[in-house]
């Protein structure tokens, strides 16, 4: 295992440049937070250091606190064990510090990461690195300082708005918005950013404190209407979620006491958000999903997923065109087959009206195109990776095929005989069945080791989730390559065996049976719908 550490080096320049290693993402686990106290630290105290500049290696500034300190808390409630980060080490030793720092980001800063970089006295980031504050993700708020700094950078409103949805922006917004000073290529980012911080040390730059600044904030009565705009909302969008209101009130702390009184307050609630059951359910979902991502026999036994360049998609219906959709916003090539021009027109129609939805959809809910992570230009790019077929010419270069049709088993076992004989022999041939049995769908063909589920959900171009379905013929090489092209299509790929109902119907089935039960039992449904909801599933089955 990569050493986790925190390094200094202190060039001829005066500049000590302290770096964080915790591969892959830098998460700042308890001895970086103490490697970074020390080290900062020595460079306060050494007379050949001028200025700092922090960092992260290998590409990434930080991904935040180490969340597997929250699991740990969660097992045995002990707060303790989350050192005193915000005022120590934030406040006290970075910001107040004697030496001008700045922030070199390449890659990413998020969490407790951008918040180390609010506490520097500037951020220089290289193009495109994320940036954000999704600590509400995870059931907590922003524990390191930047329920405060944020709104002193880039104003009370935006920051507000990036903290309640977790979204991330890029450093060029960020450079727009006032969180990112200078943006400039990785090959000059630590150049820039030592001479950055010498101007600092020599009063030619500003020597800014996020903490002190209050040009952004606006008038009392402003950030009244802000917030309370905010609290409206997140009763609407978060009402089972404690971490939305609480987040809120600490801001509003910082407003009306002043940024160090927020920032007490914000360590405080941070402590008692991350004992609460939500934070116990999100980071649980937190690992879960990237446990996903290891599978015994598949995962981690030296297989490299193949590249699967063009997919063809049979059925361009409600799911093969979502599918479609999903593939081609991953600039994967796509072959929508259909079995007449009037099908095929209206599958095609679907895919340039869904993007049209993805641009609808992204600007209401997270403002995604309005945030430039959907240009018109990817939009049509996109779109042009789709081709439209009536029959299987355009199958002989296929690396996968993902069959859409309605639950028919005759039609599909009639498909599966007719694309093992037209696609390579490479060809992954998956089908997007929900209930079939995948044995049955392949009776007809010779090709078992490369028969898979690829099971959507609607709107397939939107919902995160992938079944993976293997049989026990099903090869660990084609299990693999879905699960690359899963994750390439930012979904949320889960193997699960070919069994009644997969996983998601297998539970959704008792799930929906126990409710009408409660019916025939002469339960009220519009209270059955109440009572989920108030659980926390987005509706009740009856809605
Ligand atoms: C006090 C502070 O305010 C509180 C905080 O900072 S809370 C933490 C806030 N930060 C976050 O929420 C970021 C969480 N991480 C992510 O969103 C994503 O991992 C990422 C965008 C950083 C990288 O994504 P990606 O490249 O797809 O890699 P991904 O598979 O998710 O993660 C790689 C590994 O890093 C781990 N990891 C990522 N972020 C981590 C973190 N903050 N702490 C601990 N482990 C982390 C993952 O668990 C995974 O481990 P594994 O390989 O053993 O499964």
């Amino acid at each position: 295992m990569a050493p986790v550490k925190v390094t200094m080096e202190v060039g001829t320049d005066g500049v000590a440049v302290i770096t964080i290693f915790n591969p892959p993402v830098n998460a700042l686990a308890i001895p970086i937070i103490a490697g970074l106290k020390e080290k900062w630290t020595e460079a306060t105290m050494r007379n050949d250091v001028k200025a700092i500049v922090l960092t992260g290696n290998g590409g990434r500034f930080s991904g935040g606190f180490d969340i597997n300190v929250f699991q740990k808390v969660h097992a045995n409630g002990d707060t303790s064990q989350m050192p005193d980060v915000s005022v120590d080490l934030v406040v006290n030793t970075m910001e107040d510090g004697k030496k001008p720092a700045v922030a070199a980001i390449e890659g990413l800063a998020l969490g407790g990461g951008l918040e180390l970089a609010l506490g520097c006295h500037a951020r220089i980031a290289a193009p495109r690195a994320q940036l954000g504050l999704p600590e509400l993700s995870l059931g907590v708020m922003p524990g390191f300082g930047g329920t405060q700094r944020l709104p002193r950078l880039i104003g009370l409103s935006k920051a507000v708005e990036l903290m309640m949805t977790s979204e991330p922006i890029m450093s060029e917004e960020g450079k727009k918005l006032g969180l990112i000073d200078a943006v400039v290529p990785s090959s000059e980012l630590l150049k820039v950013s030592r001479q950055w911080a010498l101007d600092i040390a020599e009063r030619h730059k500003p020597w800014m404190r996020s903490l002190h600044k209050t040009d952004k904030i606006g008038s009392l009565s402003e950030a009244h209407e802000i917030l309370k705009v905010a609290r409206e909302q997140v009763k609407q969008t978060a009402k089972n979620m404690p971490q939305h209101l609480a987040c809120i009130e600490v801001i509003e702390e910082g407003i009306i006491h002043g940024g160090y009184n927020g920032v007490l307050k914000e360590a405080k609630v941070f402590k008692d958000l991350v004992l609460s059951d939500t934070s116990k359910g999100l980071v649980h979902i937190f690992f879960s999903q990237r446990a996903t991502s290891k599978v015994p026999n598949v995962t981690g036994i030296g297989l490299k997923p193949r590249t699967v360049k063009k997919v063809a998609v049979i059925g361009g219906g409600l799911m093969g065109s979502g599918i479609a959709t999903a593939l081609a916003l991953s600039n994967t090539i796509v072959i929508l087959k259909e079995i007449n021009s009037e099908f095929l027109q209206k599958g095609m129609k679907a895919i340039e009206e869904t993007y049209e939805d993805v641009s609808y959809i992204t600007a209401n809910v997270s403002g995604l195109v309005a945030r430039k992570k959907l240009p018109q230009d990817k939009a049509d790019k996109a779109l042009s990776m789709v081709k439209g077929a009536l029959d299987y010419s355009d199958f002989k270069d296929v690396d996968m095929v993902i069959e859409a049709v309605i639950e028919n088993v005759p039609l599909k076992q009639k498909i599966f005989s007719e694309i093992e004989k037209v696609c390579p022999p490479h060809c992954i041939l998956a089908t997007n069945t929900s209930t079939i049995d995948l044995n049955i769908i392949g009776e007809n063909t010779t090709s078992k080791d490369r028969i898979i589920g690829a099971h959507f959900f609607s709107p397939a171009h939107i919902m995160p989730l992938l079944e993976i379905v293997r049989t026990e013929k099903t090869s660990a090489q084609a299990i693999l390559d879905l699960m690359a092209v899963g994750k390439a299509i930012k979904k949320v790929p889960v193997v699960v065996g070919n069994c009644t109902g997969f996983a998601v119907n297998r539970t959704f089935f008792p799930y929906s049976q126990g409710a009408h039960i409660l019916v025939n039992l002469g339960v009220d449904v519009f209270r059955i719908d109440t009572q989920i909801a108030s659980f926390g599933l987005p509706m009740g089955p009856f809605q």
